[in-house]
C-alpha cells in the first residue's frame, strides 16, 4: 500500500451520532446518557454550512445492537457535499455493502476488527482506504459491541491490522469521550509511534487549546480530530475551530 500523504493541517470531523432518529451525544459512550440535539440532518447541514470538509456519522443503535437508523443515515449522507466517515454496526458483507452504497467516503469498523479478523483482512484488501478501523479503548484494552465488551490489546491488534494493510485508525479514548476533559495526547503519541498509518483522534476535545495541541501532533501522524460535545455545547464554533487549525499551519501548534 502507498504510504498516506501527511496532511499539512489537522482535519476536523464534526460528529453526528444518531440514536432513535435523533442526533445525540453520550458520556463515555454509555447507553442511557444521551443528550439530544434534534434532527441529525439539520445537525449535519449546520456543520457543512459552517465549513466542515468531513462529517463523522455514527449509527449508534447499530453499534449497540438496538436496531438501526439506516433511513436517517442515508438521508444525511445524500445531503452532504462534504466527505463522510460512517460507522456503527458495519460487521458483515451486507452491512458493509449498505454502508458503502450510501456514498460515504469511508467506513469505520469497530467490533468486526476485534471479532472477525479474517473478514476485516478481506475487506481491507478489497476496499483499501475506504476502510478505517476504530480502535476504541479503555486504557489499552479495546472495546466492542457498543463499547460493552473487551476485545483484546490495542497494540497487538494494531500490529495485526498494520500487517493486513489497514489504511487508517480512528482512536477513541472511551474514558474521555463526551466528557470535555481534553484528548488523551499520550495515548495518541503512543499509537502514532506504533504505526505509520494516519490516526484520527476522538474523545475529549473541549477547547480551541485542545485543537492546537492535536494540531501539534500532525507531524507524528495525527491526521484529524473528531469533535462532538464541544461543538454541541457551544464551547467554540466550528468556524473558530477551523481558523485555529488553519493557523496552526503545517502541523505546528500556533
Ligand atoms: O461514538 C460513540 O459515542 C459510540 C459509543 C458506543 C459505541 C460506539 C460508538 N461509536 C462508534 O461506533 C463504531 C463501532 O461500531 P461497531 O462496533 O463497528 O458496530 C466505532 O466507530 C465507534 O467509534
Amino acid at each position: 500500500m502507498e504510504p498516506a500523504v501527511k496532511p499539512e493541517q489537522l482535519e476536523l470531523l464534526p460528529a453526528v451520532d444518531v440514536r432513535a432518529g435523533q442526533a445525540v451525544r453520550l458520556v463515555h459512550g454509555e447507553s442511557g446518557t444521551e443528550t439530544s440535539y434534534g434532527d441529525p440532518l439539520q445537525a449535519a447541514l449546520t456543520w457543512q454550512r459552517a465549513g466542515a470538509a468531513w462529517l463523522h456519522l455514527v449509527d449508534l443503535d447499530a453499534a449497540f445492537g438496538t436496531g438501526d437508523n439506516r433511513e436517517h443515515i442515508g438521508e444525511v449522507v445524500r445531503a452532504m457535499e462534504i466527505r463522510v466517515e460512517l460507522s456503527g454496526g458495519i460487521r458483515d458483507d451486507a452491512s458493509l455493502a449498505a454502508a458503502l452504497a450510501t456514498g460515504c467516503t469511508r467506513v469505520n469498523l469497530g467490533t468486526a476488527a476485534l471479532e472477525s479478523p479474517e473478514w476485516v483482512a478481506r475487506v481491507i484488501a478489497e476496499h483499501g482506504d475506504r476502510i478505517a478501523v476504530g480502535l476504541d479503548v479503555r486504557g489499552t484494552t479495546l472495546r466492542g459491541r457498543g463499547w460493552t465488551r473487551d476485545g483484546g490489546d490495542l497494540f497487538e491488534t494494531l500490529e495485526r491490522l498494520d500487517r493486513e494493510g489497514c489504511a487508517r485508525y480512528v482512536v477513541t479514548d472511551i474514558n474521555k469521550d463526551g466528557t470535555l476533559q481534553g484528548p488523551n495526547l499520550e495515548l495518541l503519541r503512543k499509537v502514532c509511534a506504533a504505526t505509520d498509518r494516519p490516526v484520527v483522534a476522538s474523545g475529549g476535545v473541549s477547547s480551541l487549546e485542545d485543537l492546537r495541541a492535536l494540531a501539534g501532533l500532525v507531524p507524528e501522524g495525527v491526521e484529524g480530530a473528531i469533535v462532538g460535545k464541544a461543538l454541541y455545547a457551544g464551547a467554540f464554533t466550528l468556524q473558530e475551530a477551523l481558523a485555529v487549525v488553519a493557523g496552526a499551519g503545517a502541523g505546528g501548534a500556533a
